[in-house]
């Protein structure tokens, strides 16, 4: 059995007497501890398959398997649960907290969810040792960035969602934080899943999952995935 198994997931969306399928029976499936890319234009349904997976919202046909347990019909309190137990979220804009240090916005994570991880050591693995005590205010993009994956990560999750984690950033810190995103794979042994209309990351994931207008279009399995650096930008 995979670690995440979608099969025909249909979603649509009800406004007023019409409706919109984003995603329209789609099925993949995801091994634990790989990078994953799901790529597609934009209105193609990535957020919203994202979403999903993500426990933000339910499926209106179809099911999902993650970790052996059907999680496509679970009530709200589940949701949560599973969202707190599973998940960590990385999104464009960086929600990081203005008031608390760099050091603070993540150890509140940490001890929210419980996890045994070393607050600095996870800081220092996204590059920021030096940056520990530094106020939001005094950051770059992609510094607030990596301070939103060492977040995302600290809290233990198994699987890390990243919805455009680079849209805001320049390509070169785009590249530094896609590489601490696959790094998150490797070394942490998370399932990491980053959703994109840039077709230049595709190379990167073990496994890429391509969608258009709703449709899964094709996934590809990559034998040799590339580092940033062996990527032409
Ligand atoms: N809450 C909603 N109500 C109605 N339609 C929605 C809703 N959320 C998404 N959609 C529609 O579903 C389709 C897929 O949207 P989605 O945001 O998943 O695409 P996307 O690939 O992430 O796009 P982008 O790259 O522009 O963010 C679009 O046609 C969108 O308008």
């Amino acid at each position: 059995m995979k670690f995440i198994e979608v099969n025909e997931m249909v979603k649509e969306f009800r406004t007023g007497h019409s409706v919109v399928r984003a995603l329209n029976d789609v099925s993949f499936s995801i091994d634990e501890g790989t990078f994953n890319v799901i790529l597609g234009p934009s209105g193609s349904g990535k957020t919203t398959m994202l979403n999903m997976i993500g426990g933000m919202d339910t499926l209106t046909s179809g099911s999902m398997n993650i970790d052996g347990r059907d999680v496509s019909n679970l009530s709200d309190a589940q949701l949560t649960d599973y969202r707190r137990n599973y998940v960590g979220f990385v999104f464009q804009f960086y929600n990081i907290i203005p008031s608390l240090n760099v050091f603070e916005n993540v150890d509140l994570v940490k001890n929210l969810g419980g996890s045994d991880f070393n607050t600095k050591e996870i800081i220092e693995s996204v590059g920021l040792g030096d940056r520990m005590y530094n106020f939001p205010q005094d950051l770059s993009g992609g510094e607030l960035q990596r301070v939103s994956i060492a977040r995302a990560i600290c809290k233990n999750p198994k699987i890390l969602l990243c919805d455009e984690p680079t849209g805001a950033l320049d390509t070169k810190t785009g590249q530094t934080v896609l590489q601490i995103l696959s790094s998150m794979a490797t070394k942490y042994k998370k399932t990491v899943i980053v959703v994109t209309h840039n077709s230049k990351i595709e190379a990167m994931g073990d496994q890429v999952i391509k969608i258009k207008d709703g449709n899964l279009e094709d996934v590809i399995q990559n034998k040799n995935p590339k580092k940033t650096t062996e990527i032409e930008w």
